[in-house]
């Protein structure tokens, strides 16, 4: 038998305004994540734990590695190459050039190297935009994007399973959980289908992560909270609150992946949110979970 002792813990007071986009570099024993309004791609090194944050020229929702070194990001439409020793950025493709108010959202690399992410309108608060505007696409290694679909209200949350035959994805505004079967050859997706759909106090699915054991981790916007899901038979398994509502994404990492971070915003919360969740917009750490997660991986061009 062995007992669960969960512990939450805010490791880094950042108060981001949209902490997002959390990804963990063994290679530095650190964690990148972003904060999209602030237009600032951070790494909170986890030993000395020091930040070192790099400003863009636009809002940055996601990061990734880089298998050639530095990061890539999207940043604005735009899929960018990061340089984290000068700070520089350059452009590898833009996507919906005539979709003026339009901003990437999240991001991840498949197993194969390519850079997912999709698109959503620009909000005027959270959760609240003009709908079906986004699209989903990737960044294939050689640098040329494909566009798989369109109609999405807020891209997010996304990674494959285990043996790399399935794609999880959400658009928010569905509160649903969706699979689709995936081709790790040519990144083709097929057979869009529900896996979990969200209870109303879970509230909006935002950033998600997959554990070794195939199941997934889904950070609830306005839920304070990160729930696993079975994916095979649609059930939650497990409820994890924070001490902040505005959840929006999760990663394993740390030693052997074993501890699990999570991103959050302050935007969003009154002054009297702000007074009772003081570590909104912080970085935190889960340990205990009994569950480990497995490395992300970089970007191959
Ligand atoms: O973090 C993100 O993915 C979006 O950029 C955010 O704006 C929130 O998700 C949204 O407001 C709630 O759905
Ligand atoms: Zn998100």
């Amino acid at each position: 038998m062995t007992m669960s002792s969960i512990k939450i813990e805010c490791v880094l007071r950042e108060n981001c305004h949209c902490g997002e986009s959390p990804v963990w570099e063994e290679a530095s024993n650190s964690l990148l994540f972003v904060d999209i309004p602030a237009k600032k791609v951070c790494r909170w090194d986890s030993l000395s734990k020091q930040v070192q944050r790099v400003t863009v020229d636009a809002p940055v929702s996601s990061v990734a590695l880089r298998q050639s070194g530095g990061y890539v990001a999207t940043v604005g439409t735009k899929f960018c190459a990061l340089n984290w020793e000068d700070q520089s950025a350059v452009v590898l493709a833009t996507v919906d050039k005539e979709k003026k108010n339009n901003r990437f959202n999240d991001g991840k690399v498949d197993p194969a190297g390519r850079y997912f992410a999709g698109t959503m309108a620009e909000e005027t608060a959270p959760a609240v935009l003009e709908r079906r505007q986004g699209s989903l696409y990737s960044l294939f290694p050689d640098h040329h994007v494909e566009k798989y679909f369109d109609q999405v209200d807020i891209s997010n949350g996304l990674d494959w399973s285990m043996d790399h035959k399935i794609f999880y994805y959400i658009d928010s505004l569905s509160y649903s959980v969706d699979a689709f079967d995936y081709d790790l050859q040519t990144g083709k997706i097929s057979n869009r289908r529900s896996v979990y759909k969200l209870e109303k106090e879970e509230q909006i699915p935002d950033g998600m992560c997959i554990d070794v054991e195939g199941k997934l981790w889904v950070a609830c916007y306005n839920g304070g909270r990160v729930i696993r899901l079975d994916p095979e038979t649609g059930k939650r398994l497990q409820t994890v609150k924070l001490p902040v509502d505005k959840t929006t994404s999760c990663c394993f990492g740390g030693k052997d992946y074993s501890e699990m971070y999570v991103t959050c915003a302050r935007d969003g919360l009154d002054s009297k949110g702000l007074l009772q969740q003081p570590e909104a917009g912080g970085i935190f750490k889960i340990t205990g979970l009994g569950v480990k997660g497995i490395p992300p991986y970089p970007y191959t061009g």
